[in-house]
């Protein structure tokens, strides 16, 4: 992908086409970090420098997921298109190379110098990219004046919007080993301390079954709801149908909107997704794994400070685990982080960007937070001293990290054009002081 990004690039006429080489993942003895592709597309020392971020790398997928097409070939049906990455992200960063290709077609000139930043670990915690961005600060990146990302969603499936803010994301893993290799539960069964019981033991001492977090420690530091921040919320464009049309089914936990949206946005949430080393095929395998890694992650909220949460997620797991008195042994880990960011809405570039969006859709956008993690937003805004804004052009129900994912043919249109007028309106408009 990184190499494709070049060529294409190239062929649109950027300039300074760098891959920029990120060294060997930790905890690996030769797997490189896929590079991050750096590009310009103008110099011009009047124009105003916006860094476009987007990311190259997408979750996995596998047809036997219940994908009715094939997840990496693009297949077009009605005004959908299918495959894996298509809204998040290599849709939208395609858009961006679209917005070259049109204004070269058009002989049209840009109004702003472009400073691309493609990479391919946003999905594994943006490893390695803080550094470079640190590194590249008064270099490639000197004198970026704004930052747009289009990596999220609408709400719904109507109405754009523009987004201020994402929740972080700390991931762990749990490794519990006992005996030296899998055993038959028949002749073992009863005998041995079974990894996968005391994972199932400390999975269920994490939430309650309404998800709420059992880790004490975690919601003492989240910021207090205000009565301003909650009237927010009260004119959000959208219900609880909405939401379970985009879910597929009636099983929100909230009985309204308010509580919901306030849940996905501005609360921490913890989610287990697996369990590495357990049988999962179908059939009836009666075995005994000797070793488990569960996995689990915490998406966090203002004011959550990641090393906090690590302290406070390590003890606690140790804590359940040596109730357990078990002879296994238990190793607890943080996989990755990122952390939360939130914004003022209302800066220059938010105002360019619902220009852009009244010019392309007729209508004023609403203002949403992400409930998902783009890691590196804080670390734009912070060390390149700059504003960032989130810019989604897929829907709400295109499935991101879903089976079946998709984008609109229209939202893929009508969104490119949002991205480009964007580039146009802020061209015009005054930096604030
Ligand atoms: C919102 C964005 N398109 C996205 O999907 N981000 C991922 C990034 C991630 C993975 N691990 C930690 N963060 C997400 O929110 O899961
Ligand atoms: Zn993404
Ligand atoms: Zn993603």
């Amino acid at each position: 992908m990184a190499h494709w990004l070049k060529s294409q690039l190239t062929k649109l006429g950027a300039t300074d086409i760098q891959l920029k080489d990120l060294g060997i993942q930790e905890h690996t003895k030769d797997l490189a970090l896929p590079p991050v592709v750096l590009a310009r597309f103008g110099t011009d020392a009047n124009k105003k420098n916006i860094l476009i971020y987007g990311h190259y790398d997408v979750q996995p997928a596998l047809k036997e997921d219940g994908w009715n097409t094939e997840p990496f070939e693009l297949v077009e049906q009605g005004d959908c298109l299918y495959g894996r990455g298509a809204t998040d992200d290599k849709g939208p960063v395609i858009s961006w190379l679209n917005i070259l290709q049109a204004h070269n077609e058009l002989k049209l000139e840009l109004p702003v110098n472009l400073v691309f930043c493609f990479e391919g670990m946003e999905e594994s915690g943006s490893l390695g990219l803080d550094d470079l961005i640190i590194a590249e600060k008064d270099k490639y990146f000197k004198g970026v004046d704004a930052v747009c990302i289009s990596d999220n969603y609408w709400l719904g499936t109507t109405h754009p919007v523009l987004t201020y803010g994402v929740r972080g994301c700390s991931y762990y893993s749990i490794t519990i080993s006992g005996p030296a290799a899998d055993l038959h539960s028949g002749l073992f069964g009863g005998v041995v301390h079974e990894p996968m019981i005391d994972l199932s033991h400390i999975f269920a001492k994490l939430t309650d079954p309404q998800g709420k977090i059992l880790i004490p420690g975690i919601k003492e530091m989240v910021a207090p709801l205000t009565p301003e921040e909650d009237k927010l919320y009260d004119t959000i464009n959208f219900d609880l149908e909405g939401f379970e049309q985009n879910i597929g089914s009636k099983t929100v936990l909230h009985d309204n909107v308010k509580d919901a949206l306030q849940a996905r946005w501005r609360y921490p949430s913890l989610s287990i997704h697996g369990v590495e080393g357990a049988f999962y095929n179908p059939g009836a395998k009666t075995v005994i794994p000797a070793k488990v890694v569960g996995k689990f992650s915490i998406r966090t909220v203002p004011n959550i400070e990641p090393r906090k949460l690590d302290e406070v997620v390590f003890k606690y797991v140790n804590e359940v685990f040596a109730s357990l008195k078990s002879k296994n042994t238990l190793k607890v880990e943080l996989v990755h982080d990122g952390d939360y960011w939130v914004s003022d809405p209302h800066n220059w570039s938010f105002r360019a960007a619902r220009k852009a969006t009244k010019a392309v859709w007729g209508v004023e956008p609403d203002l949403t937070r992400e409930g998902g993690s783009i890691p590196i937003t804080l670390s734009f805004q912070n060390n390149l001293n700059t504003s960032v804004i989130l810019l989604p052009m897929g829907r709400g129900d295109d499935g991101a990290h879903s089976t079946n994912e998709k984008i609109n043919v229209s939202n893929y249109i009508e969104g490119t054009k949002t991205l480009g007028s964007y580039l146009h309106f802020i061209a015009e408009e005054e930096k604030d002081a």
